[in-house]
């Protein structure tokens, strides 16, 4: 019933460059109204670039298929769909332009210039303004660079709005054609979250970061009590000179131990809501959903906790008061009149541990990397889920070992509750191992199989054998 926006939509698959595709004006001849027309011609459509001035605006910038004209001219030549990249405070300047622009659909692509909700959106007021053509929000992708991009950022979603519905489905069947993934967020009123998305500031970070730092300040503050409040109150000693380097490196190591069981965790607790329901069907309750779309986020910052840890602990033996204790030692141990220090089982133990935590530290670093977009993309699913889930594991594995190898015998001797208090270790580890002894109770065949014939489709209730479904069905129990 709607006329046909573009030519192209009747002739799929897409109008042929140089073949007289349809025409789409863009009004403003800046840096997004560049890349826009780069793209558009880029898949055969023709393009009507309408500036204030096109005499001053360089050729070169534009596509050789784009052709630069005034705005009265653009918005003539435009068989339907115009562009306005044009800045919002600049919107009422096209008002002379409303006879022409009538019946025609004009493309918001303003971002909002700050976030503030109760403004009315751009796109509103672009509505007001010209209440004779019908207005789409969309296309606000991160940048006009973004825009342009080709191939590697084709699958880029973009969120597009409007009242009228004919408008917004033409808008959709261009973005698609131009190789982004449009989204239908609704009508007119959903323009400024459209427009605010590009401000947010890491909208998947904020959880992630407030929970690290969170156990930052936990281990810390107890580090800090049992190392140098206690001691200082209890016998007067002075152990605050610890507190910029020490204390951070004692503590950093704990937060990245936690938030790496952290990250395996709600795996382990969806595949026991998935065995007890019996069914892959059935959604998860939402705090569950959020952490496991957060687990990118608190695996890198479990990496960037163990790095800190690995830098600090390389610095550990620059400092004076490295120096001093190992002059004074030297000197008792002269006094004392030993010669041979060597201990062979301290020398194992910190050995081992170096190794566990240098080679946990590497697979993290491999974990990061293959989260990387791109580096994700070029692995298939085998190979996605043989680094993300099973080096995951090894990483786990690896990090626990070096905190016990940390350890050693010295959690058996009473001296390590000092103040009643454990080891800051012995805390960090308890979440690990709980998420370790969990992952091996699931690897049992009876669960193993049952949660892989769920994960393949099958339901426990409607598999069941006929005389065990009966009762449930007829609603008798
Ligand atoms: N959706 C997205 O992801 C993005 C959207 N944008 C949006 O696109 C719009 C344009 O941005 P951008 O191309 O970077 O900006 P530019 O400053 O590069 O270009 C703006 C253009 O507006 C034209 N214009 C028309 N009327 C006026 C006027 N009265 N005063 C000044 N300029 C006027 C000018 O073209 P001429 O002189 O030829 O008339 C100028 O080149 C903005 O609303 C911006 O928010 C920008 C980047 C990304
Ligand atoms: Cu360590």
């Amino acid at each position: 019933m709607h006329k046909p926006l573009l030519a192209a939509e009747v002739s799929e698959p897409g109008p042929q460059p140089g073949l007289g595709g349809p025409v789409i004006g863009i009004i403003g001849s800046g840096d997004f109204s560049r890349s826009l027309a780069a793209r558009l011609v880029a898949s055969g459509f023709r393009v009507a670039v309408g500036s204030r001035a096109p005499g001053r605006v360089s050729r070169a910038a534009f596509p050789a298929g784009a052709e630069l004209c005034s705005q009265g001219e653009a918005a003539q030549r435009a068989d339907r769909l115009l562009f306005v990249a044009v800045y919002p405070e600049h919107y009422h300047s096209l008002l002379g332009l409303s006879q022409q622009l009538q019946g025609k659909v004009l493309v918001d692509v303003s971002n909002a210039s700050s976030l503030s909700r109760q403004e009315q959106s751009n796109a509103e007021r672009l509505a007001q303004l010209f209440p004779q053509s019908s207005v789409v929000k969309g296309f606000n992708v991160l940048s006009a660079w973004a825009l342009q991009a080709g191939a590697c950022d084709g699958n880029r979603q973009v969120p597009i709005c409007s009242d009228e519905a004919d408008s917004k489905v033409a808008v959709l069947q261009l973005a698609r054609r131009l190789g982004f993934s449009p989204v239908d967020v609704g009508g007119l009123c959903a323009a400024r979250g459209v427009e605010e998305a590009p401000l947010v500031l890491f909208p998947s970070w904020g959880r992630p970061i407030l929970l690290t730092f969170l156990l930052f300040l936990f281990f810390y503050g107890y580090n800090f009590l049992r190392h140098i409040l206690l001691p200082f109150l209890d016998q007067g000693e002075n152990n605050f000179y610890q507190l910029p380097l020490v204390t951070v490196n004692d503590t950093l190591p704990a937060v990245a131990l936690v938030t790496l069981a952290l990250v395996y965790l709600p795996g382990l607790v969806a595949a026991v809501f998935q065995l007890a329901r019996g069914t892959k069907y059935k959604r998860f309750p939402g705090w569950l959903d959020g952490w496991l779309c957060s687990r990118k986020q608190l695996g890198l910052l479990s990496f960037l906790c163990a790095g800190l840890h690995a830098v600090y602990s390389m610095c550990l033996t620059l400092r004076s008061a490295a120096g001093y204790t190992l002059l004074n030692t030297a000197y008792h141990q002269v006094k004392a009149g030993v010669e041979n220090s060597w201990v062979e089982q301290l020398v194992w133990r910190s050995d081992l541990y170096l190794s566990c935590g240098i080679l946990g530290l590497g697979i993290l670093a491999l974990l990061a990397v293959t989260s990387l977009p791109s580096v994700g993309n070029a692995l298939n699913w085998r190979e996605f889920t043989f680094v993300q889930s099973g080096l995951g594991y090894a990483a786990l594995t690896l990090s626990i070992m070096h905190t016990l190898f940390f350890g050693w015998d010295f959690a058996f001797f009473p001296s390590a509750y000092r103040y009643y208090l454990p080891p800051v270790y012995l805390l960090a580890l308890i979440l690990p191992c709980t998420v370790l002894v969990g992952r091996v109770f699931l690897a049992l065949p009876c669960l193993m199989f049952r949660l892989a014939k769920i994960r393949r489709g099958w339901e426990c209730t409607r598999h069941r054998p006929p005389n065990h479904l009966e009762p449930e069905a007829t609603g008798d129990v």
